[in-house]
């Protein structure tokens, strides 16, 4: 049977004022979709774990889990059990190996669970993901596989494109990365350098990387793994620049996975983390591909060399706005695992007195202790919550671009854009502030808080740099706050800039009131967007040109758009506390803890708050 759980831990959970089942199946989106969750690595370890029955680990999963879930509805421990029983039945901890090693590991884990979702014809993207973590904690060598490539030929390619390529993706028939940084440019798209020149003789495309700079840098897996490649290359046909597309271009040979003619490709070296994703480079010395490898959805190449433009030259940058979303919802969850680990460490670490010669204390006895942590339980649930609410914006205004209604992509990349910065920096900040609530123990690679970080942070800097996403959310918010400034009508979701008034009820002797939560944070991005739109009109003012003014606009610009995610995330956050049908003292709990985020967010960036009044 299960080991025995620590007393204090045990006590502490104990004493739970609600119950956890409710949470979980809200967090994981209902009894069913956790029960699947619960099943997958139980499934998996009776596989790998012959000598305990089914039975035992259910039990142990479920008794841990309601353990577990007093403080996040989470299942964390799995993960630690499987890593024992991986290490003891052959799958050792990645913590102690090179690189290389590291890399090898990995990849072999990733195989047997690439296998195993096929076996199990799990088609849900989420089963899969939580089938696969448990296995590759880390990053996993086949990420850019399972979603940007994939995203890519869904989203990109035309019906037959994907009727040809999707099946090889999906059964590994093809291993494939998605790769647009250049060494030279990341951030700046329209100054890559990699050229697809149409040979209209042959009815090809020459793909050319004619600088140092132009070397395609940074993609996942095209160090060792990837075998082909989505690539984003400058277009020209005709002697004309038709801008970035998309292709479908081989790199290694199927069969000895060796590099194909003029193709240079390698590993980019070692990094902060992401230590088992072979980030790599690749170098394209006039290769030849067919025109029908271009990708064609949205913008066409004919047989004579003519360029069909799309409809919206913004539509070739969906998968990098899909997988933002990704991001904003596995920023939540990261900082979600970092402060259960912090947490119940809390709860089993004695240290010190509180009452000189009453013993030493449980450390989350300490009010320092729960500030750290509190804030950051609330800040996970925040993130996750306002992950939900944004993809059901996204969903809807998905199925309307799906129909050729683009109208709301401005908005779903201010959105996506804003909100990535907002919770990956949040996240950062959140998983090292557990870490070292942690003591020595936190930096310890076994806490397995040091990975987290090292792997995540890099989500600050991928999926579009956060400064530079905060300034993509802000361009959409400064022409709302113009359409404001004439009195025309705005997007649904910036209403608030004519609408937003500053009337609290709440006194400072009385509890506050929810919707004066709201209220002021709305207030405060209606008046931070507001005096960035100022800045910009006083630069134009002062005879600068609208880049000039842009850029000497742009710290509060950057400041706007992340006030803007603060307002969406406490909104989301309380709208979907109070409205989720928990029983009374879940719903009381939840809504202190919205209460927390919201007044620990004021406190946070006080200066704004003070400022508005
Ligand atoms: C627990 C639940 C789990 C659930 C299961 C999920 C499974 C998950 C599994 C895996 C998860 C995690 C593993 C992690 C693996 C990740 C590995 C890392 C992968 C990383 C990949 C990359 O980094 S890909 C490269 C990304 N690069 C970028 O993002 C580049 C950023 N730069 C740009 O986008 C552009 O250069 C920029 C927008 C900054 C500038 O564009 P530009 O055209 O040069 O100039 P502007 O004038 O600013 O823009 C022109 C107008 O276009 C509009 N616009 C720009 N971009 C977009 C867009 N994307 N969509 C719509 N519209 C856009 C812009 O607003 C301007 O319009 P306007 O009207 O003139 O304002
Ligand atoms: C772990 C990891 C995995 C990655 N995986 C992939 C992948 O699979 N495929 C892929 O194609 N790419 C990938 N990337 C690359 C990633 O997309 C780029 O690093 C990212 O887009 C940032 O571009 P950059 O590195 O050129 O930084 P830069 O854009 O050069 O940023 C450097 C600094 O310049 C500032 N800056 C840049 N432009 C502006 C501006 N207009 N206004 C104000 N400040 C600005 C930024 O804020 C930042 O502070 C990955 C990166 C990492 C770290």
């Amino acid at each position: 049977m299960g080991k025995s759980v620590n007393p204090d831990l045990a006590k502490a959970r104990s004493q739970a004022t609600f119950d956890p089942a409710n949470l979980t199946n809200y967090l994981y989106g209902g009894p069913e979709k956790l029960r699947r969750k619960r099943y997958l690595p139980a499934f998996v370890f009776k596989e790998l774990c012959t000598e305990m029955s089914l039975t035992d680990l259910c039990l142990i999963f479920l008794g841990l889990l309601t353990h577990v879930s007093d403080y996040l509805g989470l299942t964390l421990s799995i993960e630690n059990m499987a890593a024992k029983e991986y290490k003891e039945e052959g799958f050792k901890s990645t913590d102690d190996m090179s690189r290389e090693e590291a890399y090898e590991e990995s990849m072999r884990r990733a195989v047997y669970t690439n296998k195993r979702v096929l076996q199990l014809n799990l088609q849900d993207q989420e089963e899969q993901y939580y089938f696969r973590e448990i296995f590759v904690p880390g990053a996993n060598p086949f990420a850019l596989h399972y979603v940007m490539f994939k995203d890519a030929i869904n989203t990109q390619g035309t019906e037959d494109q994907i009727q040809k390529w999707l099946p090889l993706a999906e059964t590994y028939a093809v291993t494939g990365t998605y790769a647009q940084t250049e060494l030279g440019h990341g951030t700046f798209l329209r100054g890559l350098e990699t050229t697809a020149e149409y040979d209209v003789q042959r009815e090809e495309f020459i793909l050319n990387t004619p600088t140092i700079t132009s070397s395609k840098f940074w993609p996942g897996a095209l160090g060792k793994t990837a075998n082909v490649a989505i690539l984003n290359a400058k277009l020209i046909t005709k002697g004309r620049n038709c801008g970035m597309q998309s292709f479908w271009v081989p790199l290694r040979h199927l069969e000895t996975h060796q590099p194909l003619p003029g193709i240079t490709v390698g590993d980019i070296g070692p990094k902060f983390g992401y230590h088992t994703s072979d980030n790599g480079f690749l170098q394209l010395n006039r290769v030849r591909i067919p025109r029908e490898n271009m990708l064609m959805r949205y913008s066409k190449v004919l047989q004579d060399g003519t360029f069909v433009p799309p409809e919206n030259d913004r539509l070739v940058y969906v998968p990098m706005t899909q997988f933002r979303f990704v991001v904003i919802g596995r920023s939540g969850w990261t900082l979600a695992k970092a402060v259960t680990v912090a947490t119940r460490y809390s709860a089993v670490r004695r240290q010190s007195e509180i009452t000189p010669g009453g013993g030493e204390v449980q450390i989350l006895d300490f009010q320092t202790q729960q500030h750290k942590l509190f804030t950051q339980i609330a800040s996970a649930y925040a993130m996750i919550i306002a992950a939900k609410a944004a993809k059901d914006l996204y969903d809807s205004a998905f199925s309307k671009m799906e129909k050729g209604n683009l109208e709301d992509l401005p908005m779903l990349h201010a959105l996506t854009s804003s909100m990535k910065a907002f919770n990956t920096w949040e996240m950062a900040t959140g998983v090292e502030q557990c870490r070292m609530a942690c003591g020595g123990h936190g930096y310890l690679l076994a806490s397995g808080i040091p990975q987290m970080y090292t792997d995540m942070v890099s989500a600050c800097t991928y999926e579009g740099e956060n400064t530079v996403m905060c300034l993509q959310a802000a361009r959409f918010l400064n022409k709302c706050q113009e359409a404001a400034n004439k009195g025309e009508r705005l997007p649904q979701l910036t209403r608030f800039l004519q609408t937003s008034r500053l009337n609290i009820s709440s006194s400072l002797d009385q509890d506050v009131d929810l919707n004066d939560i709201i209220a002021a944070y709305e207030f405060r991005a209606a008046t931070v967007i507001s005096e960035a739109n100022a800045r910009l009109n006083a630069g134009l003012a002062m005879g600068k040109s609208q880049s000039e003014a842009w850029n000497y606009a742009s710290q509060l610009l950057v400041k706007a758009a992340l006030a803007f995610s603060h307002w969406f995330t406490v909104r989301a956050l309380i709208e979907n506390m109070r409205g989720a049908g928990f029983d009374n003292s879940t719903e009381t709990l939840l809504l202190q803890l919205a209460k927390l985020y919201a007044l620990d967010g004021m406190l946070r960036y006080s200066g704004d708050f003070r400022k508005v009044g």
